[in-house]
């Protein structure tokens, strides 16, 4: 779905299409150069990272795995509850890897610096971080982020695996969510 066609539920266009892969693939060249020659395992946080996820591992140039986790911090409000469940654990075993984790956005930081540490205490080797997005709220949390693609304003936006309440992750943009449809 394109951002047009749910324009009257958008303030404002942050992203297209084109802007989100342009910056998908300065992000490759990146893990490219530092992970010439590895085997990387990429983990996806479902369900938010699922389209960064695809494109990433499609256009880097590099042999990865990938597995997914699914935790969940925000229910179907807009407020992190703080709480981070895992709802479905990886497959792989991490002794040894090197981990990338895939995600969307890191808002308030807590999904992230979680999530990073869970996985250390796991045996990999290393766990680094590649998020799309980044809100100004994150630098309250000490979570170190790799790979950032936009730092973006503290707003709710929706698009390219974002929703709300499960609606809008389907877009192929990102846009912030007017308060009307969340008020
Ligand atoms: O930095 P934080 O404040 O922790 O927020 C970031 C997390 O919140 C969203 O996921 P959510 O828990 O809503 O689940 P979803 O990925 O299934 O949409 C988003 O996809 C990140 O995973
Ligand atoms: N859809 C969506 N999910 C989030 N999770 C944390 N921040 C956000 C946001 O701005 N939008
Ligand atoms: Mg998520």
């Amino acid at each position: 779905m394109e951002l047009s066609d749910v324009s009257a539920d958008l303030t404002e266009v942050l992203f297209t299409e084109e802007q989100i892969h342009a910056k998908i693939a300065e992000l490759c060249r990146a893990i490219e150069a530092d992970y010439a020659g590895e085997r990387v395992l990429l983990v996806g946080v479902l369900r938010g990272a699922v389209m960064v996820m695809a494109d990433l591992a499609r256009e880097l140039k590099l042999h990865i795995d990938m597995d997914w986790m699914a935790v969940s911090s925000y229910g179907a409000g807009t407020q992190s509850s703080g709480v981070v469940r895992i709802l479905k654990d990886l497959d792989s075993d991490l002794h040894g890897r090197k981990v990338l984790i895939v995600e969307d956005i890191i808002d308030s930081g807590l999904t992230l610096s979680w999530l990073k540490k869970n996985l250390q205490a796991r045996g990999a080797e290393s766990v680094e971080i590649c998020a799309l997005l980044r809100k100004p709220e994150a630098a309250k949390v000490q979570v170190d982020v790799k790979y950032i693609g936009f730092e973006i304003p503290n707003a709710f936006v929706v698009g390219y695996g974002l929703d709300y309440a499960e609606k809008y992750r389907n877009l192929r943009g990102i846009g912030v969510l007017a308060p009307h449809i969340y008020a």
